[in-house]
């Protein structure tokens, strides 16, 4: 048998700062054959187009959840990749915002993946800023926290030092086995990756929780916007639906184009805060799309909003 493939699974909720943290590990990792794969919630992604380009390939599930209606395709691209001659080194999984870690990390625990995948440890992130918000209404949040062996507590340059402390314990409360650590922008001490705890995976016994399939109630909602936005209305609408649906609307991102602008932009929302920000990467066309994730959201609502901070329509960039 040839070596087994090292495997990360990044979780957390929706904007803790995953893909932030997989472009670390990735560019920590540059001498090494890294795979990745990515899991969006919802039928478009955005996030492939953030991953910076230090992986040899990537892979993408979306239209759901890699812990429930997607685990099948899981199995079915980790197979692909153990029948290739030249298996890679790492592999590093980003779990969609609402995953479930415990149930998608109880798949290395069936012998026949164990077999060729060495799986490391779940690595948690969380958004410090609107943790005690979150974790009382979305279910899945708290199940991230459980199943992680890794805990970082990302953000930490938005609140007082005082309050990231309070945040570190009141999550020590909730898992006590994970190491737990303070992060801005996810860089943290590596070591403790390597360092060859027992994964919580093989301390906890996951066996009542792979019963249950986790009903998800978040909605992922994309919008095609092949227009021109006027910059000021655009981040006037958005970050007002954003103040009013706090509680309902958990992230936007997409790509759009700006009135006088030539390079698409990024927009995004964390939380109560809306970005409007250049790509990072510059050697594509990003599909022209908005995805809003929340609960209880609608189409329609949505595309209303986004009809009121249209300039003018465009033609589709072609690639
Ligand atoms: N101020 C601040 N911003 C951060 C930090 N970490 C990440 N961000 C920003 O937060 C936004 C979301 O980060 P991502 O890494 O895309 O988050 P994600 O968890 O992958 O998001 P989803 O895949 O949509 O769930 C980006 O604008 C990041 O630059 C941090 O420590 N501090």
């Amino acid at each position: 048998m040839s070596k087994r493939i090292k495997t990360y699974l990044i979780t957390g909720f929706l904007g803790a700062g995953k893909t932030t943290l997989l472009n670390h590990l990735l560019s920590r990792s540059k001498s090494a054959l890294n795979y990745v794969i990515e899991n969006e919630f919802g039928k478009s992604s955005v996030d492939s187009a953030l991953v910076t380009k230090n992986y040899n390939k990537l892979f993408e599930l979306n239209n759901g959840c890699i812990c429930c209606s997607l685990d099948n395709e899981l199995i079915e691209v980790m197979s692909q990749m153990i029948q290739t001659d030249v298996q890679p080194d790492n592999l590093f999984i980003e779990a969609s915002g609402v995953a479930d870690a415990g149930q998608l990390a109880s798949i290395f625990k069936r012998e026949d993946v164990m077999q060729y995948f060495d799986f490391q440890q779940v690595v948690c992130l969380i958004d410090t800023e609107n943790f005690e918000d979150r974790v009382r209404e979305v279910p899945e949040m708290y199940r991230q926290i459980v199943a992680s062996d890794l805990i970082l507590i990302n953000k930490t340059d938005l609140v007082q030092k005082k309050y990231a402390a309070t945040i570190k314990s009141d999550v020590e409360k909730i898992n006590p086995l994970a190491k737990i650590t303070l992060t801005t922008f996810g860089k943290f001490d590596f070591e403790l990756l390597d360092i060859s705890t027992d994964s919580i995976l093989t301390q906890v016994d996951h066996s009542t929780l792979d019963a249950i399939k986790p009903v998800h109630r978040m909605k992922s909602i994309a919008v095609e916007v092949p227009f021109e936005f006027d910059r000021d209305q655009l981040y006037a609408v958005l970050s007002t639906s954003i103040f009013l649906y706090y509680h309902q609307l958990y992230r936007i991102k997409g790509f759009v184009r700006l009135k006088g602008e030539k390079q698409a932009v990024l927009v995004q929302s964390t939380g109560n805060k809306l970005t409007i920000s250049k790509q990072k990467r510059k050697d594509e066309y990003p599909k022209l799309v908005l995805i809003f994730i929340g609960r209880d959201i609608e189409r329609k609502g949505i595309e209303r909003l986004i009809q009121n901070a249209i300039s003018t329509k465009v033609n589709a960039p072609t690639v």
